[in-house]
């Protein structure tokens, strides 16, 4: 199956998902003087509505750590026609500070990036509905930075990593726990584009919203995510779980600040 190695990484994903090779594929490299400003996006701000998930399930899906929400959670506005409920959210990170993002700033990587994945609820009924229509998926796309202080919001999470540290693991977290806490501060800075997911199938159904500002992150909760197991005990750590960039072609990047 599919994954980050020699022989089954990013460069031959495309043998079974040909979309690989398609026009509106993610992540891309975010160049801001690219970027197209528009004022349609400042007019219209993205709106976040998140609630407190009681008993959060965390879970070691083997090639990096996922949420699950069952609360609704829902974002609209900015280039968003509906509501968009979140369905999950995961990261992607290096085996070393210089790399692990997907996107990228000016051909920067950042050590990690974190992902909300929200789906259409105005027009599909489940995630699995939407996950292949074009306006099906909206992502956030927020870049960690290393800081000397640890992310408190992600400190619920890097605490208990240990407890799903081998493939299929899966604990809930027992204090409520509101998503709201991973977003940067200032959320009304951000790019958007039309892309796809990340990983396969790398359906081109997401519209994707990139933050401008980082959450910043300790080494030692990089260091946790870096323990994480691809497998059963003295299997490979999860590390470098990232695609990277691909041609932004045609498609337009907008933002929603000067
Ligand atoms: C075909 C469906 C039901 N299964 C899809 C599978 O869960 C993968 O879903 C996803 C969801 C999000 C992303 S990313 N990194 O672009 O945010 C990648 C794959
Ligand atoms: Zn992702």
């Amino acid at each position: 199956t599919w994954g980050y190695g020699n022989d089954n990484g990013p460069a031959t994903w495309v043998k079974s998902f040909p979309v690989a090779a398609g026009t509106r594929q993610s992540p891309i490299d975010i160049v801001p003087t690219a970027a197209k400003c528009d004022t349609k996006l400042t007019e219209n701000p993205l709106t976040v509505n998140y609630s407190p998930e009681p008993a959060m399930e965390l879970c070691n899906p083997g090639l990096s750590v996922k949420a699950n929400i069952k609360s609704k959670s829902v974002i609209k506005g900015g280039p968003l026609e509906g509501e968009y409920k979140l369905e999950q959210f995961h990261l992607h990170w290096g085996s070393a500070d210089k790399q692990g993002s997907e996107h990228t700033l000016n051909g920067k990587m950042f050590p990690a990036e974190l992902h909300l994945v929200h789906y259409n609820a105005t027009k599909y009924s489940s995630f699995g509905e939407a996950v292949d229509k074009p306006d099906g998926l909206a992502v956030f796309g927020i870049f960690l930075k290393i800081s000397d202080k640890p992310h408190q919001g992600l400190k619920s999470l890097t605490d208990v990593l240990s407890e799903v540290q081998y493939k299929d693991k899966s604990i809930n977290i027992k204090q409520e726990y509101n998503p709201v806490c991973l977003l940067p501060d200032n959320i009304n800075k951000y790019w958007t584009y039309l892309g796809s997911l990340t990983t396969p199938p790398l359906c081109e159904s997401v519209t994707w919203i990139v933050f401008e500002e980082p959450i910043e992150v300790s080494e030692d909760q990089m260091k946790a995510f870096r323990a994480l197991c691809c497998g059963e005990c003295g299997s490979a750590p999860i590390v470098d779980n990232y695609r990277p960039p691909l041609p932004l072609g045609n498609r337009q990047l907008r933002a929603s600040f000067q």
